[in-house]
């Protein structure tokens, strides 16, 4: 199927850097959010990075307008009557994404694709809230989209194989590499990092060292880019959370029961970089 117009679901970290990714393809992108404000919050971030670009030398400001006019704000679902693909990005939360799903069902036109950018719920009990399961998938971005450079594609138990196909050549549109797995809880890539910084979480816990100690010892002893605790501020401590209660109750053992002081830090508000506190404080 040939896609030129997708509505991008959830204008946050993940929401945004999607909106950006696919404008720089040249799709026209509708940005949803439920509210005004969080779109704009949106859109200010995808014009800095752009601008960044820019200033680097790598876009000129004329391609920064042009993909900027490519990406029409929404605060009304029904702005997907017209899109080939949606790819919801709103919070990982099971019953909000059930609902954004068969709302969408009804407005989406018949044919169109229902992607989902879930980091681990399970992409088969979402795609049976709508009457196109064929047509649902999960196009699991990575975080700093416009960055990294994989796009983990999930198959659910009915998606078809055109669905499939169009999903992966639109990430290699994207300028990412679609990796293929099944639908398990976490996928591949949650169910083995979100371990590691729930245990990474466990030694701050357990007084085993302090949260620096810990993300020097994996970033110069294993050459991790960040930190496990600086990584897990980075994604969203509610995320984080979110995903190991998935693991945990989808898999069924022990071994992936959320650490109690990240339960705290998220009932405190401490969601990590985006409310400005975690393991570490943020400014501004
Ligand atoms: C939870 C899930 O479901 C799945 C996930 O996404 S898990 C998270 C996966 N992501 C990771 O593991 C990220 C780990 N961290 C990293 O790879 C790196 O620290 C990083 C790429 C984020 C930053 O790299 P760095 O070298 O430390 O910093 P920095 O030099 O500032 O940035 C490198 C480049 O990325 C760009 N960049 C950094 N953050 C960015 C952002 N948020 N948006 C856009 N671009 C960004 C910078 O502009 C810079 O670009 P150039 O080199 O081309 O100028
Ligand atoms: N953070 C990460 O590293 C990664 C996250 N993901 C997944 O991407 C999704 C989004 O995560 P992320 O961008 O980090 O989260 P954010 O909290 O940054 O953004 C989520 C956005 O969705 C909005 N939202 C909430 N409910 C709805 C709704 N019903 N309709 C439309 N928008 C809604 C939120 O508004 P409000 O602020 O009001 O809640 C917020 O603006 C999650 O499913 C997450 O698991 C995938 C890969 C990596």
């Amino acid at each position: 199927m040939h896609i030129n117009k997708i509505m991008v679901i959830g204008a946050g970290q993940m929401g945004s850097g999607i909106a950006q990714v696919a404008a720089q393809a040249g799709l026209e992108v509708v940005l949803n959010d439920i509210k005004d404000e969080f779109v704009r919050r949106g859109l200010n971030t995808i014009t800095k990075n752009l601008s960044r670009d820019v200033e680097k030398g790598r876009k000129t400001e004329e391609e920064k307008r042009a993909i900027l006019a490519r990406i029409q704000p929404s605060t009304d679902l029904a702005d997907a009557k017209d899109v080939q693909l949606v790819i919801e990005a709103a919070v990982e939360n099971m019953e909000i994404k059930c609902d954004i799903f068969r709302k969408l069902d009804s407005i989406a036109p018949a044919g169109a694709i229902l992607a989902t950018n879930t980091s681990s719920l399970p992409i088969t009990e979402i795609a049976a809230v709508t009457k196109r399961p064929e047509l649902v998938i999960g196009m699991h971005f990575m975080n700093p989209v416009p960055v990294m450079k994989l796009v983990e594609v999930i198959r659910g138990l009915a998606t078809s194989n055109e669905t499939y196909q169009t999903i992966e050549e639109l990430s290699k549109k994207m300028g990412k590499v679609p990796v293929e797995v099944n639908d398990f809880p976490g996928f591949v890539s949650n169910r083995i990092l979100l371990p590691m910084i729930n245990e990474a979480i466990y030694c701050v816990y357990e007084g085993v060292a302090t949260p620096e100690a810990i993300d020097e010892v994996m970033k110069l002893g294993m050459n991790h880019p960040m930190g496990p605790l600086t990584l897990a501020d980075f994604i969203g401590l509610d995320t984080c959370l979110a995903i190991m209660e998935v693991l945990h109750e989808g898999l069924g053992d022990s071994k992936y029961r959320p650490c109690p002081l990240l339960r705290k830090y998220v009932k405190a508000g401490w969601l990590g970089k985006k409310s400005g506190r975690g393991f570490y404080v943020y400014e501004g």
